[in-house]
């Protein structure tokens, strides 16, 4: 750690920034198999937002590994590293005053635990993206299943490499139970619940 850099503190506030948005800004952070519908119901809850005029904004595993962390694999040390620097960048985002949407596998409970320690405890909402195995593989969007049962890829989170739900996450949504459409609606359900979102909107 460089211990000749300070932390500077903004000009504009976190509070005034939601201020000026009307409303608060938190993490919601998607964790499940990959196929389990993450990044579907993350992006459906996203533009149900925006429609809300609310700020936020889909950070999502396969574009973060084209950019930010194309430096990094799939083995324990990698992933962890993987979520610690979405955790700091989520964090960033709660700053800027918006919702940030995050649609990793996150398999391991204390990366995600690291994560929730990040933010204020009003800040962090996990949500199991709940979907059996077998019907994750058989949805296989990317075909990736096939390629990790064929022995193509090493590592794959449910075949060789181990996926830690969540004990007590905020919410739970059983993907292979209801359409996308209930799903999204279950999280914006909870945000209103919560008062993330406000009665009026
Ligand atoms: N070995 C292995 N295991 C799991 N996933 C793999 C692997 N190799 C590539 N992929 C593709 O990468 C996506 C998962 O990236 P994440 O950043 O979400 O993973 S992690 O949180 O660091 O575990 C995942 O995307 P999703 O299907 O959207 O979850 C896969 O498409
Ligand atoms: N209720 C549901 N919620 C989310 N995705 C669903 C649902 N039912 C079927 N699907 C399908 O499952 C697949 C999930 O893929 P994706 O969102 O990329 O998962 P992940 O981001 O977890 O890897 C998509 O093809 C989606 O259309």
């Amino acid at each position: 750690m460089n211990t000749n850099v300070v932390w500077h503190q903004t000009a504009v506030t976190k509070e005034e920034r939601r201020q000026r948005n009307g409303h608060h800004s938190c993490v919601l952070w998607f964790t499940g198999l990959s196929g389990s519908g993450k990044s579907t119901v993350a992006n459906a809850v996203s533009k149900k937002l925006f429609d809300l005029g609310i700020q936020n904004y889909v950070l999502d595993g396969d574009n973060v590994r084209h950019g930010l962390n194309k430096d990094l694999g799939f083995s324990a040390e990698d992933r962890t590293e993987n979520i610690r620097r979405i955790g700091e960048v989520a964090k960033l985002f709660v700053d800027s005053g918006q919702f940030v949407l995050t649609a990793f596998i996150s398999p391991f409970a204390q990366d995600r635990a690291l994560v929730r320690g990040l933010v204020e405890s009003d800040e962090f909402i996990e949500i199991y993206v709940k979907c059996p195995l077998e019907e994750c593989e058989k949805r296989d969007p990317k075909g990736l299943y096939q390629k990790a049962r064929n022995g193509e890829i090493r590592n794959f989170t449910g075949i060789d490499s181990p996926y830690e739900a969540p004990e007590a996450p905020e919410l739970i949504i059983d993907t292979h139970l209801h359409s996308i459409h209930q799903c999204a609606d279950q999280v914006i359900a909870y945000l209103r619940d919560r008062h993330f979102i406000k009665e009026d909107l």
